[in-house]
């Protein structure tokens, strides 16, 4: 019978390479990944043992994780790669060019000025940051490269382009409404990306988000006020992220969405913003910069 070949499918999971298997050059991209025996964090292990141009030069943990001395190939599924997971950011920086970050708010902040003082490219993909979290990573960018995303997928950052699209082209006849759904280990909501969604319609209406968004709906709410952006979210099962955006108008509706399949999407993300930012000037960019969104 002869062969039916199928489209080809982006490579998401290539086949895994470590250390001894890679000659690694001396050009190759030396990063560091926070939160490393995290979900993310072993994602992002994954991601870079099977990708050009970075290599594994540290990996953090929090102190006192029982995780401190594993191997973090091991960690990840991979084949041992002799990076051991250490609390000690300073010690393992010495000679790195980035560090992945995806923890938890403090532990971003704490890295906000190692990685500053080392000159290390900080990608944060940390969500549940306060508005004076923001700030503190703010204060570092006239001398650091950050690039900072609530979601570091094409698709979502396409995604907050449009709806800010729509917002524009619709008026308070239309309420918005954003619903994100993940797995039932997630601590934060709305989500990162929610809140992304939720500044893009804001930016497209002209308004502030923090003056027109309803949260956490309640008990006798009260009739909805109009202009409002408003956030629900649903915790459960294994559910890598799905955002929904809909413009609920006079007897239609729109409803703009996408799904993550898996969380390697995001550690790809990631890694191909922090070798797009090797070598760029201190600066605050969005995953919108890195793939050339920014004026979409
Ligand atoms: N922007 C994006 O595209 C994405 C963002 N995220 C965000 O990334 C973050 C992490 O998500 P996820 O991996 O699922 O969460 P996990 O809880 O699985 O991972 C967080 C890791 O950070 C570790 N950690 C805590 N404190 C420190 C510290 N001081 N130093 C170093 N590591 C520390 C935790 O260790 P311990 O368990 O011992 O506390 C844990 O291993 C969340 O904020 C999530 O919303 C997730 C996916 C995509
Ligand atoms: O915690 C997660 O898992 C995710 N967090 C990010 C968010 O808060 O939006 C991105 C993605 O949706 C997965």
């Amino acid at each position: 019978m002869p062969r039916v070949r199928g489209p080809r499918l982006p490579e998401l999971h290539p086949p895994a390479t470590t250390a001894s298997e890679r000659d690694y050059t001396m050009s190759d991209m030396r990063l560091i990944v926070a939160g490393a025996g995290g979900r993310m964090g072993r994602a992002l292990v994954r991601a870079i043992a099977e990708s050009k141009g970075a290599v594994l030069a540290g990996a953090l943990e929090a102190p006192g994780s029982d995780l401190l001395g594993k191997d973090a190939g091991v960690l990840a599924g991979l084949p041992a790669n002799g990076i051991k997971l250490s609390a000690d950011l300073w010690a393992m920086s010495k000679d790195a060019d980035g560090i992945l970050d995806f923890t938890v708010p403090a532990a971003t902040i704490a890295n906000v000025a190692i990685a500053a003082e080392r000159g290390l490219v900080h990608v944060i993909g940390t969500t549940g940051l306060s508005g004076s979290d923001n700030a503190v990573i703010k204060s570092v960018t006239n001398r650091a490269v950050v690039v900072q995303s609530g979601n570091m997928s094409l698709g979502v950052n396409l995604l907050a382009a449009v709806v800010k699209r729509v917002a524009k082209a619709l008026d308070q006849s239309f309420d918005i409404e954003i619903v994100e759904t993940h797995h039932r280990m997630k601590v934060d909501a709305p989500s990162g990306t929610a809140l992304m969604l939720g500044q893009a319609a804001a930016n497209g209406r002209g308004v502030t988000l923090d003056e027109h968004s309803e949260r956490g709906r309640d008990g006798i709410t009260g009739a909805r006020r109009p202009g409002n952006i408003g956030f629900a979210s649903l915790r459960g099962g294994t559910v890598a992220g799905d955002h929904s955006v809909t413009f609920l108008g006079p007897f239609e509706r729109l409803t703009l969405s996408h799904q993550a399949e898996d969380r390697m999407l995001f550690a790809h993300g990631a890694l191909k913003a922090a070798l797009w930012a090797h070598g760029k000037a201190p600066g605050h960019y969005s995953m919108a910069d890195v793939l050339g969104l920014a004026d979409f």
